[in-house]
């Protein structure tokens, strides 16, 4: 038997679905054994594999988060593009079976796919029906002034500690934020037509969002939750009734939220002309590491194969709130009323199909973006923090990624 080595960076219901997705591949056939090894959060996971590799001991398959893309695919060598292994090992492949959105992240200009789409998301606003009401907010805020109005009701009703909040912040108020406005976050529609791109997240409405925001955390209406997700209990435990979060949280809130929740589209300004534009996607896929045997990649490729069953993906996509990958799943869940009953699992693709896209909200590809994520948020804290403008935090925020944007075109080139 040949061992598959899969290394992941998800935890609660994610990290039974992932269990239980090797179990079931493991048990439908006698050749090769899917071994998965859990490494830390998405930037852990990601470092691992790197340090791994450059010692000649990486795992076969790393999931890797949606903004460590760029740093993958800068990786030559270390890398067996998805398109070429399947080709190689005779799977039956077809790309266009997937949803476009999501190849197109993950693919090259020319349209070949580098990694291998798994659990996609899109951001989604998280609501505490119950608190809501209590509060004596009737309707689900659909606007950014609706959430800081709702926010206040809810401070006023008891919860003192969080009128709102998000996890993974940068994604929400930056990323998300100007994607969901048709904002550039960045030239060469944010990275995706060219590593030569340059950060715009400086403008009069992107700071304006972020004075708002220093001022409502003053008195914790709006409370920071952090860089990543590990605090997104904040919202199971009944703490913030209003929280952004991935759509991919579906499964953790569904066995532990002992209250009527529900998930909303993220707000927009409505004074912003075309807000809202349409969401792009988060969560990770894997990519296959480069220098492992023939026998090995077939396994790798039996498993990709087995992942894009519809049956399986359609359950996927309905358990865990991550998007059905392929057109088909999709079509399986749409027609079986699965969405009428369940909403929360349609609003991700709502927010992806609500516009055509635009070079601002197509996605994202930045080079060493893992690493700026940390200097951006590094930014922002010092300006809730009182210790900045919110002004001369994006500055400075623009400014400093900007340096490391220059610095990842370097190392390609
Ligand atoms: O929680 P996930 O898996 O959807 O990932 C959220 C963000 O996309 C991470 O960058």
């Amino acid at each position: 038997q040949t061992e598959i080595q899969w290394w992941h960076a998800m935890t609660g219901a994610n990290n039974d679905v992932i269990n239980r997705l090797a179990d079931e591949f493991n048990a439908s056939q006698k050749d090769y054994k899917v071994v998965v090894s859990y490494k830390g959060q998405y930037a852990d996971t990601l470092n691992a594999g790197i340090a791994a590799f450059r010692a000649n001991n990486a795992p076969h398959i790393l999931q890797v988060f949606e903004v460590g893309t760029a740093t993958m695919m800068g990786a030559k060598g270390a890398v067996k593009p998805v398109y070429q292994m399947m080709a190689e090992t005779g799977q039956a492949f077809d790309p266009k079976a997937y949803l476009p959105t999501i190849t197109g992240y993950y693919s090259t200009a020319k349209g070949e796919m580098l990694s291998f789409p798994f659990n996609s998301s899109s951001m989604v606003m998280w609501v505490n029906r119950d608190e809501l009401k209590k509060a004596g907010v009737a309707e689900i805020p659909k606007t950014w002034p609706e959430v800081f109005a709702a926010a206040k009701k809810l401070k006023a009703a008891g919860h003192e500690t969080c009128g709102f909040s998000s996890a993974w912040t940068t994604w929400a108020m930056l990323e998300q934020f100007s994607a969901w406005h048709n904002l550039p976050l960045a030239t060469k529609a944010n990275g995706l037509d060219g590593f030569d791109t340059e950060l715009k997240f400086n403008s009069p409405v992107h700071v304006k969002h972020l004075q708002t925001l220093v001022e409502l955390q003053k008195d914790k209406t709006y409370d920071y939750s952090g860089r990543a997700s590990a605090s997104e209990g904040r919202f199971t435990s009944g703490e913030c009734a209003i929280f952004m979060n991935s759509s991919g949280f579906l499964g953790n809130v569904k066995a532990n939220a002992k209250f009527d929740w529900a998930a909303a589209p993220m707000p927009y300004y409505p004074d912003i002309a075309g807000a809202p534009q349409n969401s792009i996607i988060g969560g990770a896929s894997l990519w296959v590491m480069g220098g492992k045997s023939a026998d090995e990649y077939k396994g790798v490729a039996k498993f990709f194969t087995f992942l894009s069953d519809t049956d399986r993906q359609a359950k996927l996509h309905q358990e865990s709130g991550y998007l059905p990958i392929t057109k088909a799943a999709y079509e399986k869940t749409k027609a079986s009323g699965f969405y009428e009953k369940n909403p929360a699992n349609q609003v991700p693709l709502i927010e992806l199909t609500n516009k055509e896209p635009t070079e601002n909200s197509r996605g994202l590809r930045l080079g060493n973006m893992v690493q700026m994520r940390d200097v951006w948020s590094e930014e922002l804290e010092a300006a809730l923090a009182g210790l900045k403008s919110p002004q001369a935090a994006l500055d400075a925020a623009v400014e400093r990624g900007n340096q490391m944007l220059r610095q990842f075109e370097r190392t390609v080139r």
